[in-house]
């Protein structure tokens, strides 16, 4: 079920505080939509795969889910909030648990 509320997009002030650090980590700004992209690369599909499995159980706790493609070793990684149009905190917030994933 989802969580009452509306979620709201990110401000101009938490975009350019959030933004630059997503950048350092290798997050890019999508082209045309107001979303984030990153391409994972892993030794070989059963540890993309691995790290597939975390973000998904994640992704239902958090009820936040990736738009992601994966093929063999590489896992390409889309970031948006459909229920705001945009970014908004939960990706942020998914970004992170991700990149943490996705050292393990
Ligand atoms: C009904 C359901 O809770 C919503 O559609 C959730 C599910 N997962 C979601 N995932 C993402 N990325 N954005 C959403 O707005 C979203 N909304």
């Amino acid at each position: 079920m989802r969580k009452a509320g509306k979620i709201q997009s990110l401000t101009e002030e938490e975009r350019n505080h959030i933004l630059p650090l997503l950048r350092n980590a290798q997050w890019v700004e999508a082209v045309g939509r107001d979303a984030i992209y990153k391409e994972f690369v892993f030794k070989d599909f059963n540890q993309a795969f691995g790290f597939m499995s975390r973000v998904a159980l994640q992704a239902e706790k958090m009820d936040h889910h990736p738009e992601w493609f994966n093929v063999y070793n590489k896992v390409q990684i889309t970031l948006s909030t459909h229920d705001c149009g945009g970014l908004s905190q939960r990706d942020i917030t998914l970004a992170t648990f991700i990149d943490q994933a996705s050292l393990v």
